[in-house]
């Protein structure tokens, strides 16, 4: 029992009550049912912001897995059937238990992400507008008919869900990242069985628990959190299961590209949001005010750890040194920092060590190739866990090895910015496209004629012009390239969990 008294489950104390302790479990949720792994074993989570464990939750093992795919395939026998009205009332039922609870699913993303409470709040929302924008689309989800080319023919196609779907999911991200893909597949009419990342399944867990109660059948979703070690056994499970159609992936792009090739063994279908590596462009006719903002938003939110951050960030040589000073003034004004839990805060630490290790890399790589700190970090101990505040590095007008620096092929996910400078448009969309990813991009000029221009020439799936923030539930979000196949959200996306099959009448 924490000394809190809020939850069983908590190891440690959180400023913060929970109104329904039960949210927070660590069990898995398989078959209708909340059990233990069945080797007993369990795994640490931990609180990012003073790395200490939070809670012990079951490891699932391959066997476990199996088990689970097992149920989602019995209850697809009859999940399959029930009409689409009834499969929407569901899903809105899930919404509306989500928005009920959302202080408590927020203090739970907190608590395993380390992302302020505010924020969390945020994603709570964004995760819902998932969910309300399926239950629009569920009852559109029909076929067509066709003209047939025999006179006595006459042909329809009719929407069939593809059977159990496995999703695993990130942990930067760990609430709308399930609902966006598990509730895709729910509402098209699939069971699904998803791992969530071993560092944040309490949020999965909790998303289950508010599931249960929306009164859908037993075995429709099932959640088996497991930790790092067994993960690739557990994976090699859902790409090698016969019962498992469609497995739908949002993580890295190497882990992509291994569960891709596993399930090309037996022709599975996949969804793939990957990485990404964000070209962010500032032309000299910007409004520096607008495009200052755009970047603390597109690298800043969520300390710089989302798949669409700004990553490789182009300046005019024109007018580096202006969107420098607008930059260092905004900062300040827009981020406040602070203990998590306090409503103010809005910029947080990063998830873990690992994430502080590979931004002290990239900050040490600017560095040394002549990039001088303006703000932020210069790469010494911390004042607490995992906390880096926001850095802002500059590159001389001058600078011109931009493709030697570790930001031009790797993601560097903190917030860490550096600008870099260039010269000619051309010269900018060829460096944002000379790479093997791409997720998104950005870019700021008022000249409509470029808006266009550009748009069309950047090779990603999303592109923001005047803007730093892309993501929305009604546009398709996914990338090109290496950055995956696929859209999740957008008018289209229950199709993704879907086979079409036309039916021909013979009169
Ligand atoms: N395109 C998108 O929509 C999107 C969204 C969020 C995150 N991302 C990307 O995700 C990455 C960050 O997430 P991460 O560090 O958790 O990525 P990751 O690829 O290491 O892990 C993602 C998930 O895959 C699991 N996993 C890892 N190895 C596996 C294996 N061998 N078999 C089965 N599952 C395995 C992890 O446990 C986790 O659940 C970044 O590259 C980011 O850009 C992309
Ligand atoms: N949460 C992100 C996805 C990538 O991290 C978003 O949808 O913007």
């Amino acid at each position: 029992m924490a000394a809190n008294g809020t939850s069983s489950v908590l190891k440690k104390e959180i400023p913060y009550k929970f109104k329904d302790p039960s949210l927070l479990d660590t069990r898995a949720f398989v078959g209708g049912e909340w059990i233990n792994s069945s080797t007993g074993k369990t795994f640490p989570v931990l609180d990012p912001e003073d790395d200490k464990v939070a809670a012990e939750v079951t490891d699932m093992s391959r066997k476990d897995v199996a088990a689970a795919i097992e149920a989602a395939h019995e209850a697809f026998q009859s999940y399959k059937k029930i009409p689409h009205r009834t499969r929407r009332f569901m899903v809105r039922a899930w919404a509306d238990a989500i928005k009920a609870n959302r202080e408590d699913l927020a203090a739970i993303c907190t608590l395993e992400l380390g992302k302020p409470y505010s924020e969390s709040l945020g994603t709570v929302k964004y995760g819902t507008d998932y969910l309300d924008w399926f239950d629009g689309l569920i009852e559109r989800l029909g076929g067509e008919t066709i003209p047939a080319a025999k006179q006595d023919n006459r042909v329809i196609t009719i929407r069939q869900p593809q059977g159990v779907v496995a999703a695993i999911t990130p942990w930067n991200s760990p609430i709308a990242m399930i609902t966006r893909k598990v509730g895709a597949a729910i509402a098209a009419g699939n069971t699904v069985v998803c791992k969530p990342a071993p560092e944040t399944p309490l949020c999965a867990i909790a998303l289950a628990k508010l599931f249960e109660r929306a009164g859908f059948p037993k075995g429709v979703l099932n959640i088996v959190p497991c930790s790092a070690e067994n993960t690739p056994e557990c994976g090699d499970e859902m790409t090698s299961s016969k019962f498992v159609k469609h497995l739908s992936f949002t993580g890295s792009t190497p882990v992509g590209k291994l569960l891709n090739t596993e399930c090309a063994k037996s022709l599975k279908r996949t969804s793939m949001e990957l990485g990404g590596n964000a070209p962010f462009i500032v032309f000299e006719d910007a409004d520096m005010k607008k495009a200052a903002d755009g970047l603390i938003a597109s690298k800043f939110r969520s300390s710089g750890q989302t798949c669409v951050c700004a990553n490789r960030i182009l300046v005019h040589k024109d007018v580096i040194n202006d969107f420098r000073d607008m930059v260092l003034k905004r900062l300040p004004e827009v981020l406040v920092s602070g203990s998590v839990w306090d409503k103010k805060t809005n910029f947080g630490p990063l998830y873990s060590s690992k994430g502080v290790e590979k931004v002290k890399r990239h900050l040490e790589d600017f560095k040394s190739k002549g990039a001088t700190i303006h703000a932020g970090w210069e790469g010494g101990k911390l004042d607490s866990p995992n906390m880096i505040p926001p850095t802002l590095l500059v590159h001389s007008p001058e600078f011109a090895d931009r493709k030697a620096l570790q930001v031009s092929t790797e993601e560097t996910f903190g917030p860490l910015a550096s600008l870099m400078p260039f010269t000619e448009e051309a010269e900018a969309i060829k460096y944002a496209n000379e790479i093997n990813v791409g997720l998104a991009s950005y870019f700021f000029t008022k000249d409509h004629s470029r808006m266009w221009r550009v748009a069309e020439a950047l090779e990603t799936g999303m592109v923001g012009v005047q803007v730093g923030l892309v993501s929305a539930v009604e546009q398709p979000f996914g990338g090109i390239k290496e950055s995956g196949m696929g859209r999740e959200g957008g008018g289209n996306c229950l199709e993704e969990y879907t086979e079409i099959k036309s039916i021909t009448f013979g009169l």
